[in-house]
């Protein structure tokens, strides 16, 4: 790009401007083009200004989240109805927490997400909810008491990382596994330290963790230490002492 006289000299050749001046049209200014009515919004669907509302969510989920202390996220099914053995449990891995003194981040919706905020609101918690826009509208489950909305998964899932000292999956579909893998992925890749990931429901998870031993490990896809991760528990106890025993059990001890 050029500099804002727009010459160069062959001799002294600038350096190309990162974020130079971009001339309009002729008596323009930015200014006066920002304060120009625009004939058209179509310039609201392009990437730079895609960018701009990017950026715009993680300042949102940043400003919503930087103070609400230590927290746990929990992952599972949308679709685990009220009253089912999932939806239960879910429900009190949401008390347990609170009680423990932790805020419990979901991703707002139905299902396990909701039966977890909702143990967490009952018990008097914080209850967060980090929704996704979707194409069928969903909106946020009536018990979270702070929530976000994201556009894009990729912001939303930097909080539920960033926010919390740990994860319980409870069993779920593909939405928990990608929640799930990628956490491992951040802990495998030393990205996050000392976040346990807690899975629910052996009866649930062990096959996948049979194929993850007894395949990627023996193909030496993964190390065998990779396993380790990953803890398993069968209640809603368990979930929360091996989740409490990371950091963020030690910021509670620590308040
Ligand atoms: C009934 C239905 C599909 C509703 C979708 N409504 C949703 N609202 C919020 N987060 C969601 C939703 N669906 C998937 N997710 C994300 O993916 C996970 C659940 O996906 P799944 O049901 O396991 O695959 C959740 O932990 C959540 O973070």
């Amino acid at each position: 790009m050029n500099a804002p006289t727009g010459s160069t000299s062959s001799s002294r050749r600038r350096k190309p401007l990162l974020g130079g001046w971009r001339k309009g049209p002729a008596g323009s200014t930015a200014d006066s083009r920002l304060l120009d009515t625009e004939p058209s919004s179509d310039f609201t669907h392009t990437d730079p200004w895609r960018v701009m509302r990017i950026q715009s969510e993680f300042v949102q989920g940043f400003d919503a989240l930087a103070e609400i202390g230590p927290a746990i996220s929990v992952f599972g099914s949308a679709r685990t109805k009220p009253g089912s053995r999932h939806y239960e449990t879910g429900v009190e891995v949401g008390r347990l927490l609170v009680e423990a003194g932790v805020a419990v981040i979901t991703g707002g919706g139905p299902g396990s997400m909701e039966a977890a905020n909702r143990g967490a609101s009952e018990a008097g918690g914080l209850s967060i909810g980090l929704g996704i826009e979707l194409p069928f509208e969903q909106g946020m489950n009536q018990w979270v008491g702070r929530g976000v909305d994201f556009r894009y998964f990729f912001a939303r899932k930097t909080m539920f990382v960033k926010y919390a000292q740990g994860f319980v999956v409870l069993p779920g579909g593909l939405g928990t596994l990608d929640e799930l893998f990628e956490a491992m992925v951040l802990v495998q890749t030393s990205k996050v330290t000392q976040f346990p990931i807690v899975l629910v429901d052996s009866i649930f998870w062990s096959p996948l963790l049979a194929w993850i031993k007894d395949v990627m490990v023996v193909e030496g896809l993964v190390s065998p230490g990779d396993v380790d991760i990953l803890q398993l528990a069968d209640t809603a106890e368990e979930a929360v002492a091996l989740v409490m025993a990371g950091g963020a059990g030690k910021r509670v001890a620590a308040s």
